[in-house]
């Protein structure tokens, strides 16, 4: 039978049911919510593509603790952790959102309207090793020197190298850089003949910058095992 991935596959479906139930479904903003069930319906399985609830409110949570007011998101999607994003920044705060499918941002716009937060975001359509190039080249010339409190990084995960080493030139000293899937529904402890054959080559990815990561003296790290598992990064110089 072929693997479905789905939500709780970290944490039984049973305990990952009653985390939603009892802190992150009541919390969950209107809009968030009337976006998650559009983009369920619309893009049916492929809707997994979307932060859970409750990572969502982890994120929204950091963006608060560090008083973030501009941070960079890879990889939109229809824009759950980007609407989360918004909603979690002051003001005058600003995500620059980064993806290659403008569609799928433009299916998620409306909910962003009602919510009343798309003067916080900055959607850049394009590759994102690209779009990241042409930021570290301004800041070169020093026409904008591009500082990032945070950054969320949800896009392809072959890639997660080489914007990391991008990141840690756009990101702040002290910054948080979030990269997710980093526990690959849970494939990374297991051996790799009883891995589904699709997930093998990203499994593979993601075993190798979990590597990587893990002896980077650029930045301190922690593995946090919501969602499909969230690697946070803080640099350190
Ligand atoms: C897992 S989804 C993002 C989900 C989103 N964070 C959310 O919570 O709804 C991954 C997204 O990365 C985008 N993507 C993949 N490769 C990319 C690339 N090289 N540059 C920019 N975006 C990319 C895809 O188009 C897709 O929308």
């Amino acid at each position: 039978m072929a693997f479905v991935p789905q939500k709780g596959i970290l944490r039984s479906v049973a305990l990952e049911e009653y985390v939603y139930e009892t802190s992150a479904y009541p919390r969950e903003h209107k809009e968030l919510k009337n976006l998650r069930e559009a983009t369920v319906k619309e893009y049916g399985n492929l809707s997994v593509m979307s932060i859970p609830v409750d990572e969502a409110q982890f994120l929204s949570m950091l963006v608060k603790a560090m008083n973030a007011k501009r941070t960079l998101e890879i990889g939109v999607f229809t824009g759950y952790s980007l609407l989360s994003t918004a909603l979690a920044l002051p003001d005058d705060g600003l995500v620059t959102a980064i993806d290659i499918d403008q569609k799928a941002y433009e299916f998620g716009l409306p909910f962003i309207r009602q919510a009343g937060v798309e003067h916080k975001i900055n959607f850049i359509n394009s590759n994102a090793t690209l779009a990241l190039t042409q930021m570290l080249n301004k800041q070169d010339n020093n026409i904008n020197i591009a500082e990032f409190d945070m950054a969320f990084v949800d896009a392809d995960k072959f890639s997660y190298k080489q914007y990391h080493e991008q990141l840690l030139k756009l990101v702040k000293i002290g910054g948080i850089i979030a990269y997710d899937n980093t526990l690959w529904y849970g494939f990374v402890a297991e051996e790799e003949d009883t891995v589904p054959e699709h997930f093998r080559e990203t499994r593979m990815a993601i075993l190798e910058i979990n590597q990587f990561l893990a002896s980077d003296p650029r930045v301190d790290i922690s593995q946090v095992s919501i969602g499909d598992g969230l690697t946070l990064c803080r640099r350190l110089y």
